[in-house]
């Protein structure tokens, strides 16, 4: 089983993660890493913050001559934003000529936060609740992918809707959806895609934002992973792992929203068996290859549903703590839509999830031992 600890403030120092319980022996590729990270940098409607940040992984332990060895690997990604607030957020500064926080915005932390842990500047609260803390939760996931790449489990990410414009995806067609990473909404629907920007373009223009459906598609899963258990149901856990992300208000394992809606007929997978292959395979894959909590073989499909970007130009009714007077929201710069951001987010989300559901079937101190435990799986299913 691996864990993690990540820790940073949005505008502190840097952010950072130690990983303990990797297999040893695994190959680290620092620039699919960094490929991640530049990806969830990127997408239309980010705003001023990301041309301040260049994401970059610095690797402080537990890697040697660029491969694992079993020992926790510590992370860290450095916030160039952090030199603009040293003033504030270096932990022993003592003078600032900057204000406290003290109206707090709808949709983020900064009300629940201020009267949970009893603080007068509600910064203290909405540094570590911030997004930007995502960037190292994509670090830790990438490194869980480039262990899963090993058993042949690949992740792909991409966007299916942003506000009411929604895209047409052609699910068999990876090819499409893995170089929907080029565009600038990883939206694998051209012409979608063309909608979208437009309806980012309006948000932009009304000084107000959006949401939309982040999407993460895996394959060359085995089936057999997760359990009948409650806590172990792979559909739960990867629930969690995305519900955990900033402003994902809802999950779908496939189409489980829309599934609800519709007659039996119209949902199940029906079954049949390749005779190349030797693989139990279904017809159809509207419940995203999860079944009583256990992968079935096919793609799992995860669905997140992304509120609207709390922060707007705009602004929002609000009051101020102090004088509990009535006033409008602080609005200082913000993103206008991250949906494509998120689906990065969520795919190292469920990347851990994924990878620790592996190494509870097949074990693992090293990577040898994952690998051959994972074939010789993969045998037997062929026999049944
Ligand atoms: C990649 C990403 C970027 C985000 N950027 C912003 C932002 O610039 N401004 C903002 O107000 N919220 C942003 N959010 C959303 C807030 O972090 C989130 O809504 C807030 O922390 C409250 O958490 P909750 O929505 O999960 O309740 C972002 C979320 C993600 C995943
Ligand atoms: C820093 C990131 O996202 C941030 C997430 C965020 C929030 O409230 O969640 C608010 C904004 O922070 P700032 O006010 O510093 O611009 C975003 O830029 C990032 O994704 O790297």
């Amino acid at each position: 089983m691996i864990s993690y600890l990540d820790a940073g403030e949005s505008h502190g120092n840097s952010l950072c993660a130690i990983i303990d319980g990797i297999p040893a022996g695994l190959e680290i590729d620092e620039s699919f890493i960094n490929h991640l990270l530049c990806l969830r940098q990127s997408g239309y409607g980010r705003g001023g913050r990301q041309k301040i940040e260049k994401d970059k992984i610095e690797i402080l332990s537990g890697v040697r001559f660029g491969k694992t060895i079993g020992s926790p690997i510590t992370l860290k990604i450095k916030n160039n934003d952090y030199e603009n607030w040293q003033d504030i957020m270096a932990p022993f500064a003592t003078y600032t000529n900057r204000k406290q926080i003290t109206k707090p915005r709808p949709g983020h932390v900064d009300l629940a936060g201020y009267l949970k842990y009893n603080r007068n500047d509600l910064r203290d609260c909405l540094e570590r609740s911030s997004a930007r803390q995502t960037a190292i939760r994509v670090a830790v996931g990438a490194i869980c992918e480039l262990c899963l790449k090993e058993a042949g489990v690949e992740f792909y990410n991409f966007v299916s809707a942003i506000g009411k414009v929604k895209a047409n995806v052609n699910y068999a067609n990876l090819d499409e959806i893995k170089n929907s990473a080029n565009n600038e909404l990883f939206c694998p629907d051209k012409n979608a895609l063309y909608e979208m920007k437009k309806t980012i373009d309006k948000a932009i223009e009304n000084s107000d934002s959006l949401g939309g459906v982040a999407e993460v598609l895996i394959s060359g899963a085995v089936a057999g992973i997760g359990s009948y258990k409650w806590d172990k149901k792979l559909d739960a856990r990867l629930a969690l792992a995305t519900m955990s992300v900033q402003a994902i208000k809802a999950v779908s394992i496939g189409d489980g929203i829309e599934n609800a809606f519709k007659y039996s007929s119209e949902v199940q997978d029906e079954i049949y068996y390749d005779f190349n292959s030797k693989e139990y395979r279904r017809y159809t894959n509207r419940l995203g290859g999860i079944e009583g909590g256990i992968s079935n073989g096919e793609n799992i499909v995860i669905k997140a549903f992304m509120k609207p970007i709390p922060t707007t130009r705009k602004g929002l009714r609000s009051i101020d703590v102090k004088t509990k007077e009535t006033s409008v929201s602080v609005y200082e710069r913000s993103d206008v839509c991250a949906t494509s951001a998120a689906s990065v987010v969520v795919r190292a989300a469920v990347a851990y999830e994924i990878l620790n559901a592996y190494l509870e079937k097949f074990g693992g101190d090293c990577m040898s031992e994952f690998k051959r435990n994972v074939e010789n799986y993969k045998e037997y299913l062929k026999t049944k």
